[in-house]
């Protein structure tokens, strides 16, 4: 964790229509997240964590404030400076979205391709980049099933007949194989089996550790964000209640929100 601010939240906030009322599924979060750091969203069902998550990866527009990230030095008109999202134009992006970001989908079959085999799916992502070159994307894409551990034999299946866990590492290995210098990532454990969990999220934490990864990961899971994260926020009703150093938030919760979710987990 270094340098300068990556992604920059400042008074983000969203709201939608619900039953005639329009109502705000997050509001007023703000935060500054560094290379190479992992920020754990958390809270309830319903508190505004996957709202904000796709308004930091701008696959929703903020009704308040801004999301400013760090653009990779593309010469000198955009060398190195924080931007705006909500200046970008859609093919500036879809660029980073396909390049610089990952996004992991909690059901791994919206992230993944289910109609072309599991090769396929790694080798489009590197095709955004411009390869072109069968033989090239097809050992790099097996070189990349080994690195989650997936079969590379299996590189030709189509992924609707892997497992749950299989078709998670498949969508993982897919975002990574561009280099992408940040993850988001929504509930990328919950839904899998207990032993399946446990295992990916230490290939999660290895490969994060490894590639230096920024990552923002939403979780209702409080275990999630013990193992991955550096930092947390805590949300309730759409508001932050609470950020700070991981093992500080868990370990001495300021607020009584945060203090009943950790205590709901302590007690049996
Ligand atoms: N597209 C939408 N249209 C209307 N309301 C929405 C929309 N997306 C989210 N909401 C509402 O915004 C609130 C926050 O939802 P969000 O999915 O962000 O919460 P969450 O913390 O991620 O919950 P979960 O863990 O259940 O996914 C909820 O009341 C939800 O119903």
């Amino acid at each position: 964790m270094n340098g300068e601010v990556l992604l920059s939240a400042r008074g983000v906030g969203k709201s939608f229509v619900q039953a005639g009322r329009r109502r705000w599924a997050c509001r007023s979060v703000s935060f500054d997240l560094y290379p190479g750091e992992v920020l754990a969203v958390v809270g309830e069902s319903g508190s505004g964590k996957t709202t904000l998550l796709r308004l930091l990866a701008a696959r929703l527009a903020c009704d308040e404030g801004s999301v400013h990230y760090r653009v990779r030095d593309e010469g000198a008109a955009a060398a190195d400076t924080l931007v705006d999202l909500a200046g970008l134009s859609e093919a500036r992006l879809r660029w980073l979205a396909r390049t610089d970001w990952g996004f992991v989908e909690q059901h791994a079959r919206e992230g993944l391709r289910m109609n072309v085999s599991g090769g396929a799916n790694i080798g489009e992502r590197m095709m955004a980049l411009g390869a072109r070159h069968y033989g090239r994307l097809r050992s790099q894409a097996s070189a990349w099933m080994q690195r989650v551990e997936l079969d590379p034999a299996r590189i030709d299946d189509l992924p609707g007949i892997w497992s749950g866990g299989m078709q998670q590492r498949l969508q993982i290995a897919r975002n990574l194989v561009t280099e992408p210098r940040l993850l988001f990532m929504d509930e990328p454990t919950t839904g899998l089996d207990v032993s399946v969990q446990a295992r990916l999220l230490d290939l999660l934490r290895a490969l994060v550790d490894e590639l230096q990864l920024a990552a923002v990961v939403v979780t209702h899971d409080l275990a999630v964000a013990r193992l991955l994260a550096h930092r947390m926020v805590v949300m309730k009703d759409g508001l932050v209640v609470e950020q700070g150093l991981t093992d500080r938030v868990l370990d001495d919760p300021q607020h009584a929100y945060t203090q009943l979710l950790v205590s709901s987990v302590l007690t049996p």
